[in-house]
C-alpha cells in the first residue's frame, strides 16, 4: 500500500480514514516536518482522530523522539548514502534512528527488521532494501560514544556555547539531558470535587501528574473544565501577582489563555481583561480560539472581556473608548520570549532559535514593559514574567526598565528565577513590580 505526505493527517471531512498504526502516522509526521519545518504543534493538532489512543500515543513519542534527537540521527545517516534518499525514506530512517537510541543495541535487529517491513508498504520495497543497509551502520554509529555536549544531547552547538558561558559545563549538562526527557503531563485540578486516581499529586499544590493511559478521560475532564493541563512553573508569577477578590485585573499578552483562567481561579469575583496582539494575515488565529474556550471557563463571578490590540500601539482613550478600565489593581504582562525554559514540552524551539532572538526579544520585552507600567493604578501591581532561563530576558529587562524613567515609580518587590535542573518543573522567571501609592 502506498501512502502520500500526509499519512496519518487528516486530510478532510471526506476523505476516507484508514487506520494507520502509531508508527506509519510518526513516519508522516517527521517527513513533514522535514519537508517543511512545519511547528510540531501544528503538525500534532492535524494528526488523524482515527488513531487509537495507544497509537495515538506512540505516534507523538516516536515523533517527539526524532524532533528532540533530530540533529544526532541526521549525522548517524549522513554520507551513509549515494543520493539523499526521499524526505519519506529519510524520516524512516529517523524514526528506526530513535527507536535504536532509545532501545539501545539489545533492540537492534528487532528495530531495523520492523523498520524495513513498514517501509516495504510506506515507501518501496527497493526503499526497503536501502533502508535494511543503512540502519545497521547507523546502528553502528550511534553505539559511539559522542565527544561533545552538543552532540550527545542533539542542541545547536551555539546554544551550548551560550549556555556553558553562562552557566558553566555541569549546569549545561544537566539542562540538556532536562530538555531529552519526556515532559510528564500536568494539570491543574479546578473544581471543588474528589481528585481520580490516575491524576497523581505532585509537591507543587493544585498540579497533579497525569498517569499515563487516560488521555479518554483527560480530553473529557479538560472539556468539563475540571482541569487545566499546565505546568506548575506557571503558578510562580501567579503566586507573585497575588490576584485579590473583587480586583481588576489586565492580563497583558494572555492568549491561549492558561493564565487568565488561573488569575480567575484564584480571585473568584472580579474583571479580568485579557489583551492579545491581533492575528498576523496568513497566521493561525488557534491561540486567540484558545483564548476565547479559556475565558469562557472562567467562575461565573469573574467577569472577562477579551481585546486583540498591540500592547505597544494602544493609549488609555482606546480602553476608555471601549469601556474598560484605563488602569488596573495589577497587571500581569507574560512576555513572549525564547521559551529557553520550556525546552523539555517545546522541543523543536532549539531548532528555531538563532543567537540574536535573546537581544531582540529583550527589546521587545522591554517594549511591552512600558506600555504594561503606564496601566498600573497608583499602588497596583505589575509582574513580568517569561518562561525563559536567559538573564537577557529576565534580570536584564528589569534592570533596563529602572534604569529608565519609567522606572521611578515602581519598586521591585520579589523576584522568583526557576531553573529546571534546581526546581524539577519547567525554567521561568517572574518579578513584582508595585506602584508608588
Ligand atoms: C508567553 S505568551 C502568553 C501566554 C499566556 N499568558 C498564557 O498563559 O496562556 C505571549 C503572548 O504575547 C502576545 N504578544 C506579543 N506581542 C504582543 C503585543 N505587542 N501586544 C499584545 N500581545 C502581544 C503573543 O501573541 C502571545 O500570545
Amino acid at each position: 500500500m502506498m501512502h502520500d505526505v500526509k499519512q496519518g493527517l487528516e486530510k478532510g471531512p471526506e476523505a476516507a480514514k484508514p487506520a494507520f498504526s502509531g508508527w506509519v502516522a510518526a513516519t508522516g509526521l517527521v517527513e513533514r516536518w522535514l519537508a517543511r519545518a512545519e511547528r510540531v504543534d501544528t503538525l500534532l493538532e492535524g494528526l488523524a482522530t482515527n488513531l487509537s489512543g495507544q497509537e495515538r500515543a506512540r505516534a507523538q513519542h516516536l515523533f517527539y523522539g526524532v524532533v528532540r534527537w533530530a540533529s544526532r540521527l541526521e549525522a548517524a545517516q549522513a554520507g551513509l548514502m549515494a543520493h539523499p534518499p526521499r524526505t519519506k525514506v529519510k524520516a524512516v530512517l529517523m524514526i528506526a534512528g530513535f527507536e535504536l537510541l532509545e532501545g539501545g543495541p539489545a533492540l537492534t535487529a528487532k528495530v531495523i527488521h520492523h523498520a524495513v517491513e513498514q517501509a516495504k508498504s510506506v515507501a518501496s520495497p527497493k526503499e526497503a532494501r536501502l533502508v535494511n543497509a543503512v540502519a545497521r551502520k547507523i546502528a553502528d554509529r550511534l553505539v559511539a560514544a559522542p565527544t561533545d555536549l552538543a552532540t550527545e544531547f542533539a542542541h545547536p552547538e551555539w546554544l551550548v556555547a551560550r549556555w556553558t558561558r553562562q552557566l558553566g559545563a555541569e549546569t549545561t549538562r544537566k539542562l540538556l539531558a532536562w530538555n531529552q526527557q519526556p515532559a510528564p503531563v500536568y494539570a491543574r485540578w479546578r473544581i471543588e470535587a474528589p481528585v481520580p486516581a490516575f491524576l497523581a499529586p505532585t509537591k507543587w499544590a493544585g498540579f497533579y501528574e497525569v498517569k499515563a493511559g487516560h488521555w479518554e478521560d483527560i480530553r473529557r475532564l479538560a472539556n468539563e473544565g475540571a482541569i487545566y493541563l499546565q505546568d506548575p512553573s506557571t503558578r510562580l508569577c501567579i503566586d507573585l501577582l497575588a490576584p485579590q477578590a473583587g480586583e481588576v485585573i489586565l492580563d497583558a499578552c494572555a492568549a491561549p489563555g492558561g493564565k487568565s483562567l488561573f488569575m480567575a481561579d484564584t480571585m473568584k469575583t472580579g474583571k479580568i481583561v485579557a489583551l492579545d496582539e491581533p492575528v498576523a494575515p496568513g497566521k493561525s488565529d488557534i491561540r486567540l480560539v484558545r483564548l476565547k474556550e479559556n475565558l469562557a471557563r472562567a467562575p461565573a463571578g469573574v467577569e472577562v472581556a477579551l481585546i486583540q490590540a498591540d500592547l505597544t500601539k494602544v493609549n488609555t482613550v482606546f480602553y476608555r473608548n471601549l469601556n474598560l478600565p484605563e488602569s488596573y489593581d495589577a497587571v500581569l504582562l507574560d512576555a513572549p520570549c525564547s521559551n529557553t525554559g520550556v525546552m523539555r514540552h517545546r522541543i523543536d524551539v532549539k531548532w528555531r532559535l538563532q543567537d540574536g532572538d535573546f537581544a531582540r526579544h529583550g527589546q521587545t520585552q522591554l517594549e511591552l514593559l512600558h506600555a504594561a507600567a503606564r496601566l498600573v493604578h497608583p499602588g497596583g501591581r505589575l509582574v513580568y514574567s517569561t518562561c525563559s532561563i536567559d538573564a537577557d530576558e529576565n534580570e536584564s529587562v528589569i534592570k533596563a526598565f529602572f534604569d529608565s524613567r519609567a522606572g521611578g515609580p515602581f519598586k521591585l518587590e520579589k523576584q522568583v528565577l526557576a531553573t529546571p535542573w534546581a526546581d524539577g518543573h519547567d525554567g521561568a522567571g517572574a518579578f513584582l513590580l508595585v506602584k508608588n501609592g
